[in-house]
Protein backbone atom coordinates (compact mmCIF):
# COMPACT_ATOMS: atom_id res chain seq x y z
CA UNK A 1 0.00 0.00 0.00
CA UNK A 2 2.65 2.03 1.74
CA UNK A 3 4.50 4.15 -1.93
CA UNK A 4 1.57 3.81 -4.01
CA UNK A 5 -0.82 5.09 -1.94
CA UNK A 6 1.30 8.14 -1.26
CA UNK A 7 1.60 9.03 -4.61
CA UNK A 8 -1.94 9.12 -5.06
CA UNK A 9 -1.95 11.87 -2.55
CA UNK A 10 -0.74 14.75 -5.06
CA UNK A 11 -3.34 13.77 -7.65
CA UNK A 12 -5.74 14.73 -4.46
CA UNK A 13 -4.31 17.92 -3.80
CA UNK A 14 -4.87 19.14 -7.36
CA UNK A 15 -8.36 18.00 -7.93
CA UNK A 16 -9.65 19.66 -4.04
CA UNK A 17 -7.18 22.51 -4.08
CA UNK A 18 -6.75 22.62 -0.18
CA UNK A 19 -7.19 26.55 1.68
CA UNK A 20 -3.78 25.72 3.59
CA UNK A 21 -3.75 28.49 6.42
CA UNK A 22 -0.43 29.79 7.40
CA UNK A 23 1.18 31.91 10.22
CA UNK A 24 4.31 32.07 9.17
CA UNK A 25 7.84 34.07 9.07
CA UNK A 26 8.34 37.14 6.83
CA UNK A 27 11.81 35.64 4.87
CA UNK A 28 9.33 32.40 3.50
CA UNK A 29 6.10 33.99 2.87
CA UNK A 30 6.35 34.79 -0.91
CA UNK A 31 8.18 30.86 -1.59
CA UNK A 32 5.77 29.07 0.91
CA UNK A 33 2.68 30.73 -0.93
CA UNK A 34 4.41 29.88 -4.74
CA UNK A 35 5.09 26.70 -3.56
CA UNK A 36 1.72 25.98 -2.19
CA UNK A 37 0.23 26.85 -5.66
CA UNK A 38 2.51 25.25 -7.38
CA UNK A 39 1.51 21.56 -5.83
CA UNK A 40 -2.38 23.12 -6.47
CA UNK A 41 -3.08 23.74 -2.92
CA UNK A 42 -4.89 27.08 -1.84
CA UNK A 43 -2.55 29.17 0.10
CA UNK A 44 -3.49 32.36 2.29
CA UNK A 45 -1.41 33.55 4.94
CA UNK A 46 -3.34 35.81 7.71
CA UNK A 47 -2.56 37.20 10.94
CA UNK A 48 -4.70 39.61 12.42
CA UNK A 49 -6.58 38.54 16.12
CA UNK A 50 -9.69 39.77 14.59
CA UNK A 51 -9.95 37.35 11.88
CA UNK A 52 -7.75 34.42 12.16
CA UNK A 53 -10.23 31.91 14.03
CA UNK A 54 -12.93 32.61 11.01
CA UNK A 55 -9.93 31.97 8.66
CA UNK A 56 -8.65 28.43 10.39
CA UNK A 57 -11.95 27.10 10.34
CA UNK A 58 -12.41 27.15 6.66
CA UNK A 59 -9.36 26.16 6.15
CA UNK A 60 -8.09 22.06 5.16
CA UNK A 61 -4.90 22.71 7.87
CA UNK A 62 -3.27 25.60 9.63
CA UNK A 63 0.50 25.50 9.79
CA UNK A 64 2.07 27.90 12.32
CA UNK A 65 5.79 28.85 11.79
CA UNK A 66 7.68 31.08 14.51
CA UNK A 67 10.64 32.26 12.04
CA UNK A 68 10.42 35.67 12.95
CA UNK A 69 8.17 35.64 16.09
CA UNK A 70 6.82 38.42 18.11
CA UNK A 71 4.26 38.27 21.06
CA UNK A 72 1.54 38.95 18.84
CA UNK A 73 2.36 36.25 16.31
CA UNK A 74 1.79 33.51 19.34
CA UNK A 75 -1.19 35.12 20.56
CA UNK A 76 -3.07 35.21 17.25
CA UNK A 77 -1.36 31.64 16.28
CA UNK A 78 -2.92 30.53 19.64
CA UNK A 79 -6.46 31.58 18.53
CA UNK A 80 -5.72 29.90 15.07
CA UNK A 81 -5.05 26.96 16.52
CA UNK A 82 -7.86 26.81 18.83
CA UNK A 83 -10.22 27.10 15.96
CA UNK A 84 -8.71 24.43 14.54
CA UNK A 85 -8.74 22.29 17.03
CA UNK A 86 -12.17 22.67 17.38
CA UNK A 87 -13.32 22.31 14.40
CA UNK A 88 -10.48 18.92 13.47
CA UNK A 89 -8.73 21.09 11.41
CA UNK A 90 -4.93 19.62 11.56
CA UNK A 91 -2.61 22.08 13.20
CA UNK A 92 1.35 21.92 12.44
CA UNK A 93 4.06 23.49 13.98
CA UNK A 94 7.42 24.69 12.64
CA UNK A 95 9.51 25.97 15.71
CA UNK A 96 11.69 27.95 13.66
CA UNK A 97 14.70 28.33 16.17
CA UNK A 98 13.69 26.45 19.13
CA UNK A 99 16.69 26.83 21.55
CA UNK A 100 18.55 29.63 19.97
CA UNK A 101 16.85 32.02 22.33
CA UNK A 102 14.70 31.45 25.32
CA UNK A 103 11.53 33.76 23.74
CA UNK A 104 11.49 30.56 20.73
CA UNK A 105 12.11 27.63 23.28
CA UNK A 106 8.86 29.18 25.49
CA UNK A 107 6.75 30.26 22.77
CA UNK A 108 7.02 26.61 21.33
CA UNK A 109 6.26 25.46 24.13
CA UNK A 110 3.40 27.79 24.80
CA UNK A 111 1.48 26.88 21.59
CA UNK A 112 2.55 23.35 22.79
CA UNK A 113 0.11 24.03 25.55
CA UNK A 114 -2.40 25.83 23.95
CA UNK A 115 -3.08 24.28 20.75
CA UNK A 116 -3.52 20.64 19.95
CA UNK A 117 -0.61 19.99 17.81
CA UNK A 118 -1.25 16.88 14.73
CA UNK A 119 2.55 17.38 13.26
CA UNK A 120 5.90 19.22 14.26
CA UNK A 121 8.09 19.55 11.91
CA UNK A 122 12.05 20.82 12.39
CA UNK A 123 15.48 20.00 12.55
CA UNK A 124 17.38 18.07 14.66
CA UNK A 125 18.34 20.97 16.95
CA UNK A 126 15.00 22.46 17.01
CA UNK A 127 13.37 19.39 17.87
CA UNK A 128 15.83 18.14 20.73
CA UNK A 129 15.30 21.71 22.25
CA UNK A 130 11.89 21.66 22.70
CA UNK A 131 12.26 18.06 24.84
CA UNK A 132 15.28 19.98 26.45
CA UNK A 133 17.54 17.59 24.97
CA UNK A 134 19.95 20.16 23.10
CA UNK A 135 23.35 18.55 24.48
CA UNK A 136 22.39 15.26 23.43
CA UNK A 137 22.39 16.27 19.69
CA UNK A 138 25.06 14.45 18.13
CA UNK A 139 27.47 16.43 15.87
CA UNK A 140 27.91 16.11 12.11
CA UNK A 141 31.73 15.55 11.09
CA UNK A 142 33.47 18.34 9.27
CA UNK A 143 32.12 17.72 5.93
CA UNK A 144 28.87 17.26 7.55
CA UNK A 145 28.75 14.09 5.91
CA UNK A 146 27.88 11.68 8.36
CA UNK A 147 25.11 13.31 10.63
CA UNK A 148 22.96 10.58 12.62
CA UNK A 149 19.57 9.24 11.71
CA UNK A 150 17.75 11.04 14.60
CA UNK A 151 14.74 8.18 14.00
CA UNK A 152 15.24 7.80 18.30
CA UNK A 153 15.34 11.64 18.78
CA UNK A 154 12.06 11.84 16.73
CA UNK A 155 10.30 8.91 18.71
CA UNK A 156 11.47 10.46 22.10
CA UNK A 157 9.73 13.92 21.03
CA UNK A 158 6.58 12.16 19.60
CA UNK A 159 6.36 10.06 22.88
CA UNK A 160 7.47 13.66 25.34
CA UNK A 161 5.51 16.04 23.34
CA UNK A 162 2.59 13.79 22.04
CA UNK A 163 2.44 14.61 18.88
CA UNK A 164 3.63 13.12 15.31
CA UNK A 165 7.06 14.50 14.79
CA UNK A 166 9.42 14.91 11.21
CA UNK A 167 13.16 15.46 12.08
CA UNK A 168 14.52 16.41 7.94
CA UNK A 169 18.45 17.27 7.20
CA UNK A 170 20.33 14.69 5.02
CA UNK A 171 17.84 11.98 5.53
CA UNK A 172 14.10 12.72 7.18
CA UNK A 173 12.09 10.76 9.41
CA UNK A 174 8.81 10.81 10.57
CA UNK A 175 7.26 9.00 13.51
CA UNK A 176 4.18 8.84 15.44
CA UNK A 177 6.00 7.26 18.42
CA UNK A 178 4.96 3.74 17.35
CA UNK A 179 5.45 3.70 13.43
CA UNK A 180 8.03 5.38 11.75
CA UNK A 181 9.28 6.31 8.17
CA UNK A 182 13.17 7.25 6.85
CA UNK A 183 12.62 9.32 3.71
CA UNK A 184 15.79 9.28 1.36
CA UNK A 185 15.95 12.03 -1.14
CA UNK A 186 16.37 15.96 -1.49
CA UNK A 187 19.64 17.27 -2.46
CA UNK A 188 22.10 19.37 0.45
CA UNK A 189 21.81 22.55 -1.58
CA UNK A 190 18.39 22.88 -0.06
CA UNK A 191 20.08 24.40 2.58
CA UNK A 192 21.23 27.10 0.79
CA UNK A 193 17.98 27.90 -0.57
CA UNK A 194 15.93 29.92 2.57
CA UNK A 195 12.26 28.54 3.87
CA UNK A 196 13.05 24.90 2.17
CA UNK A 197 12.22 23.45 5.42
CA UNK A 198 9.19 25.94 5.99
CA UNK A 199 7.44 25.36 2.60
CA UNK A 200 8.23 21.44 3.25
CA UNK A 201 6.30 22.11 6.99
CA UNK A 202 3.46 23.78 4.76
CA UNK A 203 3.07 21.21 2.02
CA UNK A 204 2.84 18.62 4.85
CA UNK A 205 -0.30 20.65 6.08
CA UNK A 206 -1.63 20.59 2.36
CA UNK A 207 -0.72 16.39 2.85
CA UNK A 208 -2.82 16.27 6.02
CA UNK A 209 -5.50 18.38 4.48
CA UNK A 210 -6.03 15.21 1.71
CA UNK A 211 -5.49 12.27 3.82
CA UNK A 212 -6.78 11.95 7.43
CA UNK A 213 -3.93 9.02 8.45
CA UNK A 214 -1.42 12.17 9.07
CA UNK A 215 1.69 9.76 9.47
CA UNK A 216 0.76 8.65 5.98
CA UNK A 217 0.41 12.19 4.76
CA UNK A 218 3.60 13.35 6.47
CA UNK A 219 5.61 10.68 5.13
CA UNK A 220 4.32 11.10 1.69
CA UNK A 221 4.78 14.83 1.89
CA UNK A 222 8.72 14.03 2.53
CA UNK A 223 9.33 11.61 0.04
CA UNK A 224 7.54 13.59 -2.76
CA UNK A 225 9.16 16.92 -1.73
CA UNK A 226 12.38 15.36 -1.70
CA UNK A 227 12.01 13.42 -5.09
CA UNK A 228 10.78 16.83 -6.48
CA UNK A 229 14.48 18.80 -5.20
CA UNK A 230 16.11 15.74 -6.82
CA UNK A 231 14.42 16.49 -10.40
CA UNK A 232 14.99 19.93 -10.08
CA UNK A 233 18.56 19.86 -9.25
CA UNK A 234 18.85 17.09 -12.23
CA UNK A 235 17.07 20.02 -14.45
CA UNK A 236 19.07 20.98 -17.47
CA UNK A 237 20.64 24.58 -17.31
CA UNK A 238 21.38 23.97 -13.10
CA UNK A 239 23.84 26.52 -12.09
CA UNK A 240 23.33 27.28 -8.20
CA UNK A 241 21.16 28.16 -5.56
CA UNK A 242 18.51 30.61 -7.66
CA UNK A 243 18.14 28.69 -10.56
CA UNK A 244 17.18 26.12 -8.50
CA UNK A 245 14.95 27.52 -6.49
CA UNK A 246 12.75 28.33 -9.93
CA UNK A 247 13.81 24.59 -11.24
CA UNK A 248 12.18 23.48 -7.73
CA UNK A 249 8.84 25.19 -7.80
CA UNK A 250 8.59 23.55 -11.43
CA UNK A 251 8.81 20.33 -9.81
CA UNK A 252 6.91 20.87 -7.63
CA UNK A 253 4.21 21.82 -9.90
CA UNK A 254 4.74 18.39 -11.36
CA UNK A 255 4.37 16.23 -8.23
CA UNK A 256 1.81 14.23 -8.97
CA UNK A 257 3.79 12.86 -12.08
CA UNK A 258 7.12 12.23 -9.82
CA UNK A 259 7.57 8.64 -9.03
CA UNK A 260 8.81 7.78 -5.30
CA UNK A 261 11.60 4.90 -5.45
CA UNK A 262 10.04 2.28 -3.41
CA UNK A 263 13.63 1.99 -1.46
CA UNK A 264 13.12 5.61 -0.64
CA UNK A 265 11.16 5.42 1.74
CA UNK A 266 11.79 2.79 4.91
CA UNK A 267 8.84 1.64 7.13
CA UNK A 268 10.05 0.73 11.01
CA UNK A 269 7.66 0.29 13.90
CA UNK A 270 9.10 1.08 17.25
CA UNK A 271 9.80 -2.01 19.65
CA UNK A 272 8.76 -1.79 23.62
CA UNK A 273 9.09 1.95 23.21
CA UNK A 274 12.76 2.31 22.10
CA UNK A 275 14.87 1.28 19.20
CA UNK A 276 13.51 0.20 16.15
CA UNK A 277 12.63 -3.36 13.96
CA UNK A 278 12.44 -3.03 10.05
N1 LIG B 1 22.17 17.39 3.29
C1 LIG B 1 20.96 17.26 2.72
N2 LIG B 1 20.78 16.39 1.69
C2 LIG B 1 19.57 16.25 1.11
N3 LIG B 1 18.46 16.93 1.48
C3 LIG B 1 18.58 17.81 2.50
C4 LIG B 1 19.83 18.03 3.18
N4 LIG B 1 19.64 18.95 4.15
C5 LIG B 1 18.33 19.29 4.08
N5 LIG B 1 17.70 18.61 3.09
C6 LIG B 1 16.29 18.73 2.73
O1 LIG B 1 15.92 20.10 2.78
C7 LIG B 1 14.58 20.24 3.23
C8 LIG B 1 14.55 21.19 4.41
O2 LIG B 1 15.11 20.55 5.51
P1 LIG B 1 16.01 21.31 6.59
O3 LIG B 1 16.29 20.30 7.66
O4 LIG B 1 17.15 21.97 5.95
O5 LIG B 1 14.95 22.37 7.14
P2 LIG B 1 15.16 23.66 7.99
O6 LIG B 1 16.44 23.58 8.78
O7 LIG B 1 13.92 23.88 8.77
O8 LIG B 1 15.29 24.77 6.84
P3 LIG B 1 14.80 26.33 6.81
O9 LIG B 1 14.74 26.80 8.23
O10 LIG B 1 15.83 27.02 5.97
O11 LIG B 1 13.48 26.40 6.17
C9 LIG B 1 14.07 18.84 3.53
O12 LIG B 1 13.35 18.37 2.42
C10 LIG B 1 15.36 18.02 3.70
O13 LIG B 1 15.19 16.66 3.33
C1 LIG C 1 16.56 33.50 7.80
C2 LIG C 1 15.39 33.42 8.72
N1 LIG C 1 15.32 34.15 9.86
C3 LIG C 1 14.21 33.97 10.54
S1 LIG C 1 13.15 32.89 9.79
C4 LIG C 1 14.23 32.64 8.50
C5 LIG C 1 13.92 31.75 7.35
C6 LIG C 1 14.22 30.33 7.59
O1 LIG C 1 13.30 29.75 8.42
MG1 LIG D 1 13.26 25.51 9.63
Amino acid sequence: MMVSHMQLLPHFIKQRRPLVHNITNVVVTNFTANGLLAIGASPVMAYAREEVADMARMAGALVLNLGTLSAELVEAAILAGRSANLHGIPVLLDPVGAGATPFRTRSALEILREVRIAMVRGNAAEVAHLIGEAAAIKGVDADGAEEETPIDLAARAAHRIGTIVAITGKEDVITDGTKSYVIRGGHPIMTRVTGTGCLLTSVMGAFAAVEPDLLTAGAAALALYGAAATRAYDAAGFRGPGSFQTAFLDALSEMDQIPVEEEAVICHRVSAGRGFLQ
